[in-house]
């Protein structure tokens, strides 16, 4: 349907709307007058044991994003209690929930890591992947950091420590549940964990909680949905009763009153009448319904051209009698091409409307069948899945947690990790369930699984049942792509997995002695598989273990698990800027290692030039090339060992030892005698390098972050001010309701203490996030006072 004629179809059944209004809509509906109760409940919970494959269609993957505070632990727990996975309600309150299972997150309250549930509903698979919630994390580790002497003047690096773990969860859902505090409506966190949804393109359906708060408003929220979120709000219940007199909603498909009438404050809402509306009901609810009914057929119809045909051809007469399936299957539709959320309304506290938010969530987010993955179908009926969780269980060692997208898995089988070009064996499978795991005998597509035995695997490889497997998937990629732009290797049906933004933050690592520190790598191994944004490496000159990060909050969680969960206390050094080096001009250079070692001469001469290359073109990454006369002369060996010579160089700058960036090395003439071992090859290339790296003139590279500011328009100007102090760039000031938007970039290495300061200048009105923008340039006066500093002379 065109536009115009969506235009004319709205206009028609606004006017349409006054006639039918009402009581019509109730007339139609008397005969299904049934006073029913239902139990959603079996007496029992539900065996886990019981668990089996279930078919694909009746697979639900899905997230909780939320702001902190707005329920989303205690939706979850309610899920759970309903669909009869626990036997009592879980209270974040009394720190007793199912899904914030590590210790650190049961003491504080909070969702760290994302922890997979999976559980029934109606014939349905529902696999929920806990997003983390972020402010309240961030709000809770300052308060511990802040009485630590050594991270006294911190930075924190907003959501950045965290977008990660939420990239990794969105990465394998198919489906999303917004919670809102129904009295605030969209929150700012919200608004980044929306967008990120936006980027995967993942389907979402809204329930505004809190519903009992006295403050509670539906209209504001709904606003607050198309305005903050620019997205399309789907009304489907109408609450009933407001503030402590809630106590149900109206299915305006049906238009069916879901009552909760709780016996008492113990009362676990388990139990609720549905009953249709009749003339006995409130006029004033009868009319707020029909009109929400109306506007509703209104807006679908608006939405979906198969919609709008059915009313036109079937329901010309009235509108109103169409069918709810048939309005069901529309919001569905219209649910799964996000051209609209399906709002409902409930209060997880207080135990109602959340069995029908679980029915909203097999009703009209997507089944995996219906998601499209680029890559899977390379597979066809083979097994490909993603890792997108790793944990380490001090009994069964790493649990991977695998999204799997095509084909079966099977414990007792070997698995081929594209990622790492490694087979390895899967010695067991499980259903997560929190922190319980049961065992299973196989799994099929659609489906999260833990599996127990995959030593190797780091977050976000991908896993396929054979090395053969891969080469057939990327033969039928190749085949399939006429114009031949896919490459026959590997990279073409790689799952595209988290991209790991590179640390901006760097500390020692120290064990309380050296007898530990065998224990202390093992331990950092670990946490590296399990988190891909943390590096560790081994300062070459004081030998000493770095650990590097997204932010500090990052790196003092890492200090914070090392000590809780591997029992190891160990001393971090202080926080320091991960600078880059770069070079300023083209040099070359050349050298001639000749060493006697033993009875072998080894003898090499090596010619090379570098230059600088633009570094927001090439990524940030060096680059490397022979000329074409030494391509062909080189034997492979040999090659390997220039190239290793140059990346380790890459690795450590001239100037002040941090990575080079934008660097462009050409390899001109390598002499090489015979019995000289590549080692000497490399150690060659690598002195040379050194050598032209200083001819070529050093420059210091720092972070730049993009730093936004929310603050009153009262003290914009003082924030502003002491922006300008901190060698800031005002990018954008935008106007949000009351407050002023302050787009900014600014050195990293200025943002020390920035969160106390803001406060203070702000008196606790602002908050702000930071993310790593880019690499820039010092100046020579900043670069001077930075090297003084490093070298200890300032
Ligand atoms: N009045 C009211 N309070 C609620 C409701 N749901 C949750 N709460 C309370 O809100 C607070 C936060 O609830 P949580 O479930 O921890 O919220 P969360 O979104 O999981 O929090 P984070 O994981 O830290 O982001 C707790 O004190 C809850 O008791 C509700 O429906 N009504």
């Amino acid at each position: 349907m065109s536009l115009g004629g969506l235009q004319t179809f709205s206009r028609m059944i606004r006017g349409r709307r006054l006639f039918a209004a009402g009581l019509q809509c109730c007339r139609c509906r008397l005969s299904c007058h049934v006073k029913r109760h239902y139990s959603l409940l079996p007496d029992d919970v539900k065996s886990l044991r019981a668990l089996v494959n279930p078919e694909i269609s009746r697979i639900r993957n899905i997230g909780i994003m939320a702001h902190i505070d707005a329920g989303k632990t205690t939706t979850t727990e309610r899920m759970l209690y309903y669909a009869g996975y626990t036997r009592a309600l879980g209270d974040v309150d009394d720190g007793d929930t199912v899904t914030d299972f590590m210790a650190q997150e049961r003491e504080r309250g909070i969702t760290i890591q994302s922890a997979a549930v999976s559980f029934d509903w109606k014939s349905h698979r529902i696999n929920l992947i806990d997003t983390p919630g972020k402010n309240k994390e961030i709000r809770q580790l300052l308060v511990e950091i802040k009485k630590r002497t050594t991270l006294n003047d911190c930075v924190t690096t907003g959501h950045v420590d965290f977008t990660l773990e939420v990239e990794r969860a969105l990465r394998v859902l198919d489906g999303a549940v917004a919670v809102f505090d129904a009295s605030a409506g969209v929150e700012a966190q919200t608004l980044t964990v929306w967008r990120q949804a936006e980027k995967h393109h993942i389907p979402c359906v809204c329930f505004l909680n809190k519903m009992d708060k006295p403050a509670a408003n539906l209209s504001f929220c709904i606003e607050s949905i198309r305005k903050k979120l620019k997205a399309n709000p789907v009304l489907l219940q109408i609450p009933v009763g407001s503030g402590k007199n809630f106590t149900g909603v109206v299915d305006l498909l049906t238009s069916r009153k879901l009552m909760w009438k709780m016996k008492s404050m113990r009362d676990d809402g388990r139990v609720f009448e549905v009953k249709a509306l009749d003339r006995s009901d409130d006029p004033d609810l009868l009319q707020v319904v029909s009109d929400a009914r109306t506007a509703l057929i209104e807006q679908v119809a608006d939405l979906d051209d198969e919609f709008a045909e059915l009313l036109l051809t079937d329901f010309s007469e009235n509108f109103d009698a169409i069918p709810s399936n048939k309005l069901q299957e529309a919001v569905r539709r219209v649910t799964l091409a996000r051209k609209g959320v399906p709002v409902l309304c409930g209060s997880s506290l207080r135990n109602k409307g959340v069995q029908p938010l679980l029915d909203a969530i097999t009703a009209y987010l997507p089944a995996p069948n219906e998601r499209h993955h680029d890559v899977v179908r390379w597979y066809k009926d083979d097994l490909c899945a993603l890792a997108f969780k790793v944990l380490h269980d001090k009994q069964r060692g790493p649990l991977v947690f695998l999204r799997i997208y095509s084909g079966t898995l099977k414990p007792q089988t070997a698995l081929h990790n594209i990622n790492r070009n490694s087979t390895e064996r899967m010695s067991r499978l499980l259903v997560p369930f929190a922190d319980q795991h049961v065992e299973i005998p196989s799994m099929t597509a659609g489906n999260i699984a833990l599996t127990v035995g995959l030593k190797q695997t780091v977050t976000g490889d991908t896993i396929v049942s054979s090395k053969a497997s891969a080469a057939a998937a990327a033969h039928r990629a190749q085949n399939d792509n006429e114009a031949g732009k896919r490459s026959r290797e590997c990279a073409s049906v790689i799952l595209s997995g988290v991209e790991v933004p590179d640390p901006v933050f760097f500390c020692t690592i120290e064990p309380p002695s050296m007898s530990k520190q065998a224990d202390l790598e093992n331990v950092l191994n670990c946490l590296q598989r399990e988190d891909p944004s943390l590096k560790v490496r081994l300062d070459p000159d004081s030998g000493q273990t770095i650990l590097c990060g997204m932010g500090e909050l990052h790196i003092e969680i890492i200090h914070d698990r090392i000590r809780r969960e591997y029992g190891i206390e160990t001393h971090l050094g202080p926080l320091q800027v991960a600078y880059r080096e770069t070079v300023l001009h083209e040099a070359s250079a050349s050298d001639t290692l000749d060493r006697t070692v033993g009875e072998r001469r080894h003898v090499v001469t090596v010619e090379l030039a570098v230059r600088p290359v633009d570094i927001t073109s090439v990524g940030g990454s060096c680059e490397l090339a022979f000329t074409e006369e030494l391509e062909g002369q080189l034997s492979a060996e040999m090659k390997e060992a220039v190239e290793n010579g140059v990346h380790s160089s890459f690795l450590q700058g001239p100037l002040l030892g941090y990575p080079l960036q934008g660097v462009s090395t050409l390899i001109q003439c390598v002499t090489i005698e015979p019995g000289t071992s590549p080692a000497m090859v490399s150690a060659c290339v690598s002195r040379c390098m050194l050598k032209a790296l200083r001819l070529a003139g050093g420059q210091v590279l720092e972070p730049v972050m993009s730093l936004e500011v929310t603050v009153g328009e009262d003290h914009l100007s003082s924030v502003l001010g002491d922006l300008a102090q901190r060698r800031g760039t005002v990018r954008d000031i935008q106007s949000r309701h009351d407050n002023k938007v302050l787009l900014a970039t600014v050195p990293l290495a200025e943002m020390m203490g920035y969160s106390t300061v803001l406060r203070t200048l702000t008196s606790g009105n602002a908050t702000f996030s930071l993310e790593l923008d880019t690499y820039e340039a010092m100046n020579p006066q900043e670069q001077n006072t930075l090297l003084k500093r490093l070298s200890g002379l300032l």
